[in-house]
């Protein structure tokens, strides 16, 4: 059978738990900002304010090429879309709203996470 990967804590499944984790992301009902990479060629100073683009789609490419050594590293993207969110928008725009409402549910999820691990 496949070689369970042991994850640096020791867990087996921290990177099983991450993808689904990234689904409850994906279907929240506040997540249609983060959906996709914003278009840079499109919204005007983007490229030059937020220097490390970040999004689900993207973070799931990476979980589905194995591109994440631990949760510590996909919980860092999943932080990094929302304080990109922070730094573009106002808190009280739509998508500065949505980013605080998904950060303050991420974070939630992250620490029950860690919990079981
Ligand atoms: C994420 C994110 N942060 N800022 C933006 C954005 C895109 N255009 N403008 C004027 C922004 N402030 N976004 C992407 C939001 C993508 N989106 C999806 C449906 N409506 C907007």
């Amino acid at each position: 059978s496949k070689k369970a990967k042991i994850w640096r804590n020791g867990s087996t499944n921290e990177l099983e738990e991450c993808h689904q984790l990234l689904g409850e992301l994906e279907t929240h009902q506040d997540a249609w900002p983060f959906l996709q990479p914003v278009n840079l060629k499109t919204v005007p100073g983007y490229k030059k304010i937020v220097k490390k683009p970040m999004d689900f789609s993207t973070i799931r490419e990476k979980i589905i090429n194995k591109q994440y050594s631990s949760g510590e590293g996909f919980k860092d993207d999943v932080n990094l879309v929302f304080d990109n969110c922070e730094r573009f928008n106002e808190d009280n725009s739509e998508i500065g709203k949505a980013g605080h409402i998904m950060r303050t549910f991420f974070d939630k999820r992250w620490t029950e996470l860690l919990k079981r691990w």
